[in-house]
């Protein structure tokens, strides 16, 4: 009786031993299929996201898989630049990450690097075209801190003295982009080139255009002592600006004069561009309130606002705005010395004559621009 009893609990635990048995590897089989599928997806991942650190590293398939990860790193460069500008809700920046300081400045390293690797020189989607000491060096070292911005740092002249050389020409000046970066350039002279709308539309009819505007009298001044800095030896102010002083005729045929009768150019670019294809700022605004003036030039680029006064501080020394990180550098800058120069004494009774001479030329300007300069 013991021993049958015995023998039927050795039965029992043999079979219980068997289940658990069976039970137990099918668990550990199940465990290492989820677990070895999830090392192999993520190990996937992981690859697909990693590059060769040079192309000499490897023969054909290497270069396809570089063509892999030039894509994905342009791809995911387009794609923080998309996800940037998609939200177009100014009060929500101080949570993206393109407007916190370090995040920008990285932003704007990665796809300078990524544009100079694997972008393209582009035909430019906006020119600053004038006008001349209106404030257009700051407008574009300001504007190319953005990192949807690329802009080339000199004047090419290309539609007023270089347009024989041709498109090509002008291109091969142009940093390269990613598609979702602007290709800006600056040229002060093109507002007042008679031909420069006609050039600049049939190179393309969506070109957005800006022009830095600046009391036309002041403009005057500054151009003025611009040329004395390099010519000593002109006439003065007072003998290139009028025909006769003593009846306020004006001599119009000064460019120093013509340049700010901005009407009579404006009017010329209005016969080959729409007014809302031009953006203008006040050069006035962009010294006392350069974040402002900046964020406008934003909107009208359709890019995210990501230069605000977090970017600028006040120079004491200089008397401007200047840059707390400009692209080139990661120390502030300011503009250089031929930008914020003290401006030759003029008698207050020339500057009256000559506010009163363009008057009507800006009042014109404002009507047509939609906007008042207060220049009078
Ligand atoms: N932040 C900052 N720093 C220095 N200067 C500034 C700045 N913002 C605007 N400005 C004004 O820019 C004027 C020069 O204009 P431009 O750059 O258009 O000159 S140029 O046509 O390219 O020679 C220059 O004119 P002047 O003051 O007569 O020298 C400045 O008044």
């Amino acid at each position: 009786m013991a021993h049958r009893f015995l023998s039927s609990t050795n039965r029992f635990s043999a079979r219980f031993a068997f289940i658990f048995t069976v039970s137990l590897s099918c668990t550990y089989l199940c465990y290492s299929i989820l677990f070895c599928r999830s090392t192999i997806m993520t190990n996937q991942g992981y690859e697909g996201k990693r590059c060769p650190p040079s192309k000499s590293a490897g023969g054909k398939k290497l270069l396809g898989k570089l063509d892999n990860c030039a894509s994905l790193e342009v791809r995911s460069a387009l794609e923080e630049s998309a996800a940037r500008r998609g939200s177009s809700d100014v009060r929500d920046q101080s949570k993206t990450p393109g407007s916190s300081g370090s995040n920008w400045a990285d932003t704007k390293l990665r796809n300078m690097s990524v544009a100079q690797k694997y972008g393209n020189k582009k035909l430019p989607n906006a020119l600053i075209v004038g006008v001349k000491k209106g404030g257009t060096r700051a407008v574009l070292e300001f504007i190319r801190i953005h990192p949807d911005v690329r802009a080339l740092g000199t004047e090419p002249h290309f539609f007023d003295r270089n347009y024989d050389r041709g498109l090509d020409w002008y291109r091969g000046l142009m940093p390269r982009t990613l598609d979702s970066q602007i290709t800006l350039e600056k040229t002060p002279s093109y507002f007042v080139t008679r031909e420069a709308p006609r050039r600049i539309s049939s190179m393309s009819h969506e070109t957005k255009l800006i022009v830095v505007v600046r009391n036309p009298v002041t403009r005057a001044i500054s151009d003025y002592t611009q040329t004395l800095s390099k010519k000593p030896d002109i006439p003065t102010f007072e003998e290139l600006a009028f025909k006769n002083r003593s009846v306020g005729l004006v001599d119009t045929s000064w460019n120093a004069i013509r340049i700010g009768m901005y009407i009579l150019h404006l009017e010329n670019w209005l016969q080959y561009f729409r007014l809302s294809q031009i953006h203008f700022v006040s050069g006035e605004r962009l010294i006392t309130d350069p974040a402002g003036e900046m964020g406008r030039v934003q909107d009208f680029l359709g890019l995210k606002r990501i230069i605000t006064d977090k970017h600028f501080y006040f120079n004491r020394t200089k008397g401007f705005p200047c840059l707390k990180k400009p692209e080139s550098s990661s120390q502030p800058r300011c503009l250089g010395k031929s930008k914020g120069r003290t401006h030759v004494q003029i008698e207050e009774e020339v500057i009256e004559q000559l506010q009163e001479f363009y008057r009507p030329f800006n009042i014109k300007f404002y009507e047509t621009v939609g906007q008042d300069f207060k220049w009078d």
